[in-house]
């Protein structure tokens, strides 16, 4: 069963024409992992959590909905600014009807880990994309831990979820690199008597541990004698508001430093982004492809590195990016690939075979986008590789976006260089992430051009 989503009906597409020297100062919204966690996290506390920076986006308005539905009181007092008044670990209500997640995979993971924790039932829903993605690498410790899973569609959404009514403390070797399931297990451990242990093979975003602590949990790394690094969380602890800034999102940052890299005369100034290590693997990137990026006004804020960037148009080369570098930027190889049809020589990608279970398969959408667009590139199952055409990209296609959000933005940015438009089917869903995507690059000088359908 597929359950319809209003966003799948409301498709328009969009082109993005060539453009002038892209100039200006922007800020881009708040970071998208960051944001669920603050409200989930808040959730869990006794007293009032005050985030500000929340990015409104589709996806963390999903998570605050269903924050609401499991019991907490959630509420906008201003322009990014939000309260969260908890019901503490072990306390949440069952929700009377389904949850649906829309098309946000670490909204619906995250929550599968919380609500394994409690013994309550819901019912997880999501739009036709997030349907297609796999659940049971959550499903598997989950089950463990005593969470029972009703998935007739073998793993996928729509599903039932009863959780544990006392949860057991599990050590966890995760077999994929993901924080998603390393933060399924932890909030789920949150419940459990004793110490939740999860071994990660490859270092990811760990948003997680840090707002954990922030809120008050004992959470401890270690790097094992193997390199892997274990987490070692204290079950049942009582978590205290804590306010949160949340940074700009690097992810969202990547398409307006991308397009300023690629149209000749650009230069933009991106402030106030979160570098944490675990994010910051594009930008490594770009600087290593010499992209002129210079990252200014170093600083921490709530928690977290941040740091303003001022970016200027460069004549980029290709490199080979390393597979220990994906964790720290997989979600930006699909606009990655779009920098690197615009540099001179071969950019190979590899160890990037999660791409193929995000909101599309972004190998297979990001290979059939760049040969719609004149360039060459070869793909395996989790490698890519681009030839580029030293700033001179045909342009002209007409990209399938398969409800992923990233394709979207990564072909209007590849638009705004090539020498004919580029036209994306459905920009619709860049709400998701990047709901003033559009304006933000039109102030920069962008040119696009709406087509609704
Ligand atoms: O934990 C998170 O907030 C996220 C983890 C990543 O997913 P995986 O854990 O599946 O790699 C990433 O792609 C996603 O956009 C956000
Ligand atoms: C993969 C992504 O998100 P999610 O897994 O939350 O759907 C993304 O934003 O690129």
């Amino acid at each position: 069963m597929t359950v319809a989503h209003p966003s799948q009906n409301s498709t328009s597409s969009l082109s993005a024409e060539p453009s002038h020297a892209l100039t200006g100062h922007l800020r881009v919204p708040g970071d998208k992992s960051i944001s669920h966690r603050a409200l989930i996290f808040g959730a869990l506390t006794v007293g009032e959590t005050k985030i500000t920076g929340l990015l409104e986006g589709e996806d963390v308005l999903a998570t605050a909905e269903i924050m609401r539905r499991l019991g907490a009181e959630v509420t906008r007092t201003g322009e990014g600014a939000w309260s969260v008044r908890g019901v503490g670990v072990g306390a949440l209500r069952e929700p009377s009807q389904p949850l649906d997640f829309g098309n946000s995979g670490t909204g619906a993971r995250l929550i599968m880990g919380l609500v394994a924790g409690h013994p309550i039932t819901a019912t997880f829903i999501g739009d036709a994309s997030l349907s297609r993605r796999p659940m049971g690498r959550v499903i598997t410790p989950l089950s463990q831990m005593g969470a029972v899973f009703h998935a007739p569609e073998g793993g996928k959404l729509p599903l039932t979820l009863t959780g544990a009514r006392e949860a057991l403390p599990i050590t966890y070797r995760s077999p994929v690199a993901s924080a998603q399931v390393k933060s399924a297990v932890l909030l789920a451990g949150l419940n459990a008597r004793g110490v939740t242990t999860v071994i990660e093979p490859v270092p990811t975003r760990d948003h997680t541990e840090r707002m954990l602590r922030a809120f008050g949990a004992h959470v401890e790394t270690e790097t094992l004698p193997d390199g892997a690094l274990a987490i070692h969380l204290t079950g049942q602890p009582e978590l205290h508001p804590c306010p949160i800034v949340v940074p700009g999102d690097p992810s969202s940052a990547a398409f307006p430093v991308v397009a300023a890299l690629i149209v000749p005369g650009s230069e933009i100034v991106v402030e106030g982004i979160t570098l944490n290590p675990h994010r910051a693997g594009l930008y490594t990137t770009l600087i290593e492809m010499g992209g002129d990026i210079e990252v200014m006004n170093q600083r921490e804020e709530g928690g977290e590195p941040v740091a303003d960037l001022r970016v200027r148009a460069s004549q980029l080369h290709g490199i080979e990016v390393p597979p220990e570098r994906a964790a720290s930027m997989i979600d930006e190889y699909p606009v990655l690939a779009i920098a690197a049809s615009f540099a001179s020589g071969q950019t190979i990608m590899r160890g990037i075979h999660e791409l193929r279970v995000k909101e599309s398969d972004r190998i297979a959408a990001t290979a059939a986008g760049l040969r719609l667009n004149g360039i060459k590139v070869h793909e395996t199952e989790d490698s890519m590789t681009v030839d580029g055409r030293e700033g001179h990209v045909d342009g002209g296609g007409h990209v399938v976006t398969h409800m992923d959000h990233r394709i979207a933005m990564s072909f209007l940015v590849m638009g705004l260089a090539a020498h004919k438009p580029v036209t994306v089917d459905d920009a619709s869903m860049i709400a998701t992430s990047f709901p003033n995507f559009i304006p933000l690059m039109r102030e920069l000088g962008a040119i696009f051009v709406g087509h609704s359908q």
